[in-house]
């Protein structure tokens, strides 16, 4: 990889080695399946988006929504009560109509874990996430500068602070970056459930979390998880933006560390205990064990950002129904599940992230382009490249194109009474072509000869989806 990045392309060049150009570097699609649901207010639930099958999906789902609510109201409390505030301080910001959602993951086997990751590193724009893992491994946050893996611990729930409690707590507690690793043996399941302010409400570092030693370094802020999610998508950071005040040599918009970067050093099998865990039910119990408790906690999510929970009441015959529901769901044929996919601007539903347009993938396949030389136009099939999981490919295509500004056009010779003039002249027409290529659309559409009336908005959006490659 050293060797090739030395003809690393940057983000906004063609070329070079490396994939298409991406909104930012590091930004990637993830090696997973997904399907995210919003589940409390319940009022807010679409059901369109929820799997009639497996057939308990729905009632395993609605338990989980009502013990998570239980559960949050018990963690923002301890959190709370931890950092010697009103107990109910949290859960006051959070509001009546906080918002829980949950992401169910899937990560297939990947026959090059080395390359490509599960799901690429970030922090979470939620007030909080909960994380429930099955016994495959992959989780890892980055600590002192190294990745750790997240121990599998059947009956435990990982908590894992978003920037949102960072905020809260005026940067007492980290919002830790976390990233997901593929496996080449087994498949991997988890359920993440966001925990957020409700939509509109303002949030902000608690008062007492202000003094004179410690200023004010985050300001209020409303619907965070917004900004955070257009950054997220470019593979940066967010909470720049909720700074109190940026330092001039502070990098403003900071990206999540590359996964090409192995000078990090990586921590795959730490002690199952190097993540505190917390046990919940010691928290309410007799002083002594509570306030030991609590102190635990509080340093827990100082210097991680997250605590493996125990003793939160929900039984292990439970959380092993929801991993069989995710499952279940997951290994349903393709056509079964895409019954509740998300559209492209939806958040909801089955399906990946969003992405500027139907149809836009991130190829799997390492790249160097060159542009080596260019005088004429070319006409090109629409194709595509499969992926084999027993052999490499290689292949050099070799792209012959007008020269740049050079107004070009159908022959004379080839219009005639019969064969009218459908394409018109144009120029720079590669550079549309990109640009309608990254949205996985075809371009050709532009040159065409206008030989009834004007297009409206309208039917050139309509042509440009009847155009869109399959
Ligand atoms: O799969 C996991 O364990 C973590 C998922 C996660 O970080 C997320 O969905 O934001
Ligand atoms: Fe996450």
């Amino acid at each position: 990889m050293e060797e090739k990045k030395r003809h690393a392309k940057g983000v906004e060049e063609f070329e070079g080695y490396g994939a298409d150009p991406v909104p930012a570097e590091g930004q990637s699609l993830d090696w997973s399946d997904r399907l995210f649901l919003d589940v409390y207010p319940e009022d807010r639930r679409k059901h369109k988006f929820w799997p009639e099958n497996p057939k308990s999906f729905r009632e395993v789902l609605e338990e989980y929504t009502s013990r998570m609510q239980i559960f949050t109201g018990l963690v923002s409390k301890a959190i709370a009560k931890s950092l010697n505030l009103e107990a109910d301080c949290f859960l006051n910001q959070f509001g009546k109509r906080a918002a829980l959602q949950a992401r169910f993951n899937y990560y297939s086997r990947c026959q090059r874990p080395d390359l490509v990751l599960g799901l690429k590193a970030h922090a979470d724009g939620s007030g909080y996430t909960i994380i429930l893992q099955d016994d495959v491994e992959g989780l890892q946050v980055f600590q002192d500068e190294r990745w750790l893996t997240v121990p599998a611990i059947s009956d435990a729930l990982l908590v894992l602070m978003g920037d949102q409690m960072e905020i809260m707590t005026n940067g007492m507690f980290k919002s830790p970056v976390h990233r997901v690793l593929t496996n080449s043996d087994k498949e991997r399941i988890s359920v993440a459930v966001f925990y957020t302010p409700e939509p509109n409400k303002e949030i902000g570092p608690e008062e007492g979390l202000i003094n004179e030693e410690r200023k004010k370094i985050y300001k209020k802020v409303k619907d965070y998880a917004d900004v955070h999610w257009e950054h997220y998508q470019q593979g940066k950071r967010a909470l720049h933006v909720a700074k109190e005040m940026v330092l001039n040599d502070e990098e403003p918009q900071k990206p999540y560390i590359s996964r090409h970067d192995g000078t990090i050093e990586v921590i795959p099998s730490p002690p199952s205990d190097l993540i505190p865990i917390i046990d919940l039910s010691l928290l309410s119990s007799s002083e002594p064990c509570s306030a030991q408790e609590l102190q635990r906690l509080r340093s827990a999510l100082c210097s991680w950002g997250c605590f493996q929970a125990t003793g939160h009441g929900i039984p292990k015959s439970f959380l092993d129904k929801i991993r069989q529901v995710a499952r279940d769901f997951f290994e349903q044929p393709m056509e079964e599940k895409k019954r509740h996919a998300k559209g492209v601007e939806e958040f909801e539903g089955y399906g990946a992230d969003p992405v500027p347009a139907e149809g836009q993938s991130l190829d799997w396949s390492d790249r160097l382009f060159l542009n080596i030389m260019t005088n004429g136009m070319f006409k090109s099939p629409v194709h595509r490249v499969l992926t084999n999981s027993e052999k490499e490919r290689i292949s050099v295509a070799v792209f012959y194109a007008p020269e740049p500004n050079k107004e070009i056009g159908p022959e004379e010779g080839l219009i005639n009474e019969e064969r009218k003039q459908i394409y018109k002249k144009v120029k720079g027409y590669s550079v549309v072509h990109w640009e309608h290529y990254q949205q996985g659309k075809r371009s050709i559409h532009v040159a065409k000869v206008q030989t009834w009336g004007v297009y409206t908005e309208y039917q050139i959006r309509e042509a440009n989806i009847s155009t869109r490659y399959s």
